[in-house]
């Protein structure tokens, strides 16, 4: 028989309750655990089933942890295992005894054997699950012990990791100095760069400043140039109405002065006529006295004979009748005396009246004398405020040109030509007279449709040489304080160009622009020396022919190999300077000098009759003055290049009727003057690739067209209405040339060494 150990009594073996983050634990009976008490097998049981359940090793464990809590784990089991087996023994012995008293209850209670059967069954299947339960433990032992081998296994790899860590780590921990290291050095750069890079922004929010001010200051300027151009426009109009007031004014004076002339012709006449009456009066006076004293004497004679009375009455009566006669005069002049004096006094009055209107006319003539005077005054004061005004606008549009930086164009229509066989043809060229566009416009008439253009000054065929050269001093004169100058002449064949850039050199009225501009730069340079500038100059010519650069300053005579094989190269270098190879370089003092050579270069130059001009140019003209200033008490250096070029005219194949020769000719000279125009369409469209290298004449005008040079272009313009589609197409061009925008001229200022090649730009 066997019964139940406990019987359902206070448990002896207690699992702690897991409180919190506390570990569950085992108590057994035996006093292994804390002296506790086992809390019976049933309870056993529960605990061993809770033991089971628990997993208490988590990931974030270390593995150590994660071994303690193993092994603490295992021996918690290892109690639970002893238990379990001295609770079998136990209940053997219970069994024992129970069977012992079963035996003897047998025989007092045979009712209690089912019971008692049934409680051995319970027992034997809770033994059969404790066994069970063991095995699964064992099993679990077994898997925890290889677990905990593994664990092991694991904690050496790790302890092996670790000190190969720590190997890394120190490895590491010297990179990390060595990158902190280069971390302090990169932070030093980087202060630096920050500190560089405050400057440049420094430098950048000036340069926006600057850009600020010039800004301004153009808009300033724009305002000024309005302003100017607004009181030049009243200054005009003043001028215009004063001229008018001034003219009425004249002619009232000149109807006075006629008017005076009569009155003053009159009051002579008058005069002359008093001064006769007078006369008369004078006369008729004197005959009036005479005759008076006659009559006296008659009387006196009368009383005589009236006390002679013995005398004769014939006698008497004689005397009487005589005396009646006198007497008769004598009244008859009194009556002419009368009337004289009458007349005298209407005459003397009418001189009065005539002298008053004198005075007056006198009065109203000086009076309009002072008029005039006044007038003339105010109109050559508001002259000068009109040329002031003129030469601020000119000096402000410039500014505002060298801001924006746009290629200058002038334009020039020569006078028409007895070759131009125009002479009753109607004009085809004009000039606006508008106050805005005077000086500046030109009106090409064609086919009853008007082209007009503005340029920044129009020359109308009555424009002197000096009048072209008076626009382009200040240019050439800024070649001296150190800019890149480029002149250039563009236009159709028999247009003018070489008249404008060279006229007749040794003429004082027709000297084109190249000897007035070097006459002035050698003044210039007189005058600078006192300043403390000492300027060298030099000077080289050569011409594009038919795409060859020829080099007109040669000491090598015309025809010999040289001049004509001698390859010369264009080449710019790093600062935008210009070089031709090997091209003749001449030291100059004087205009005199660069005249001479002028006159030889001349000589040398391709020049041909084409049936539109009969000393036509057949080739690009290119004159360079270098010129290098030093200041001796500033110690300022400055380079200038003065480049004056007259272009070979442009040409229609078939107007030109050329042949041979002269056919090619044409040729090249079209080609290079489409390769200039495909540069500036090129430069106009801001396109990134320009055709510079196209053509020599481009090449040689890169730094002109494209740099920072001050660039003018005059354009020549022939009026002739045959000339009309040419004279079209060239101010065309030429207003797509002024469109160009080129960049700021710059000042070469700096002290660099100089180089001591020849530039062009
Ligand atoms: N402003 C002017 N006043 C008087 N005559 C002029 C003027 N411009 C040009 N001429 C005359 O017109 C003719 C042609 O001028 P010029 O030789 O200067 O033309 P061009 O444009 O240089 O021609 P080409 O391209 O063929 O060399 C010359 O006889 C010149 O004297």
């Amino acid at each position: 028989m066997v019964r139940p150990a406990n019987g359902g009594g206070k448990p002896r073996q207690v699992l702690s309750e897991v409180n919190g983050d506390q570990e569950p634990g085992i108590r057994v009976g035996s006093g292994s655990v804390a002296g506790s008490d086992c809390g019976g097998f049933e309870f056993c049981k529960e605990g061993v089933e809770a033991l089971l359940n628990e997993r208490k090793i988590t990931k974030n464990m270390s593995l150590k942890e994660k071994c303690d809590v193993r092994q603490d784990y295992i021996k918690r089991l290892r109690m639970c295992i002893k238990c379990f087996q001295e609770h079998e023994v136990e209940l053997l012995l219970k069994q024992e005894q129970d069977a012992k008293k079963l035996e003897s209850a047998e025989k007092r209670c045979g009712d209690l054997e089912m019971l008692m059967s049934q409680k051995e069954e319970e027992l034997n299947s809770i033994i059969m699950e404790l066994r069970k339960n063991c095995t699964a433990l064992q099993e679990k032992f077994a898997k925890e012990e290889s677990e905990k081998s593994s664990a092991l296994e694991s904690l050496t790899k790790e302890k092996d990791a670790r000190l190969s860590a720590e190997r890394s780590h120190v490895s590491v921990m010297e990179e990390l100095e060595r990158a902190q290291r280069e971390c302090s050095s990169a932070n030093e750069k980087i202060s630096s760069l920050n500190d560089m890079y405050k400057r440049l922004q420094e430098y950048n929010t000036g340069l926006q400043q600057y850009n600020s001010k010039l800004q301004s200051e153009l808009n300033q300027t724009h305002e000024a140039l309005k302003h100017a151009e607004k009181q030049k426009a009243v200054v005009v109009e003043n001028l215009s109405n004063l001229r008018g007031h001034c003219k009425s004014l004249q002619d009232q004076l000149n109807a006075a002065k006629t008017s005076s002339n009569e009155t003053m012709k009159l009051k002579e006449a008058l005069a002359s006529e008093v001064g006769r009456l007078r006369l008369d009066l004078q006369q008729v006076r004197d005959d009036r006295d005479r005759v008076s004293t006659q009559v006296q004497d008659l009387s006196t004679e009368v009383s005589k004979y009236k006390e002679w009375t013995g005398k004769s009455t014939a006698e008497l009566g004689n005397l009487t009748t005589k005396s009646n006669e006198l007497e008769a005069t004598c009244s008859s002049q009194s009556n002419l005396i009368k009337k004289l004096l009458e007349k005298l006094a209407a005459a003397e009055n009418k001189l009065e009246m005539s002298d008053l209107s004198a005075f007056e006319i006198r009065t109203g003539y000086e009076e309009q004398q002072r008029v005039n005077s006044d007038l003339q005054l105010r109109l050559a004061d508001a002259e000068l405020k009109l040329v002031e005004g003129e030469s601020l606008r000119k000096k402000l549009h410039n500014t505002i040109l060298e801001l924006k930086g746009n290629i200058r164009v002038f334009c020039r229509v020569r006078p028409l030509l007895s070759d131009d066989g125009a002479d009753n043809e109607p004009k085809t060229v004009s000039f606006p007279t508008t106050t805005d566009n005077m000086g500046r416009g030109i009106e090409l008439l064609q086919n009853g449709q008007k082209h007009s253009f503005i340029f920044d000054k129009v020359f109308v065929p009555e424009s002197s040489q000096e009048d072209v050269f008076v626009e382009v001093s200040q240019l050439v004169q800024s070649a001296l304080d150190g800019y890149k100058v480029c002149i250039f002449a563009y236009g159709q064949t028999g247009s003018g160009k070489t008249h404008t850039m060279m006229g007749t050199p040794g003429s004082f009225d027709d000297k084109g622009l190249i000897p007035r501009s070097l006459e002035q730069i050698f003044e210039s340079r007189q005058t600078l020396q006192n300043q403390g500038w000492k300027y060298d100059m030099q000077v080289s010519m050569l011409e594009i022919y038919n795409e060859t650069i020829r080099d007109l300053l040669t000491t090598n005579r015309p025809g010999s190999t040289e001049l004509g094989t001698k390859q010369y190269a264009i080449k710019h270098d790093a600062n935008g300077n210009t070089h031709v190879s090997d091209l003749t370089v001449v030291d100059v003092c004087s205009s005199r000098e660069v005249s001479f050579l002028l006159s030889r270069a001349a000589q040398s130059r391709s020049v041909g009759k084409t049936q539109m001009n009969e000393q036509s140019s057949r080739s690009h003209f290119v004159f360079t003055m270098r010129i290098t200033g030093v200041n001796e008490g500033t110690e300022q250096q400055v380079q200038g290049v003065l480049n004056l070029i007259d272009l070979a005219g442009s040409e229609r194949l078939s107007k030109s009727g050329s042949t041979g020769d002269r056919l090619k000719e044409t040729q090249a000279i079209n080609k290079s003057l489409s390769s200039l125009s495909d540069v500036i369409f090129a430069l106009a469209k801001k396109e990134e690739h320009v055709p510079y290298r196209n053509s020599k004449l481009t090449y040689l005008l890169q730094p002109c067209l494209g740099g920072d040079s001050k660039t003018l272009m005059v354009v020549n313009v022939s009026p002739a209405p045959s000339s009309l589609n040419e004279s079209l197409c060239s101010l065309r061009f030429a207003a797509r040339v002024n469109a160009c925008e080129i960049g700021t001229p710059r000042r070469q200022t700096s002290v660099k060494a100089f180089d001591a090649r020849f530039s062009y730009g």
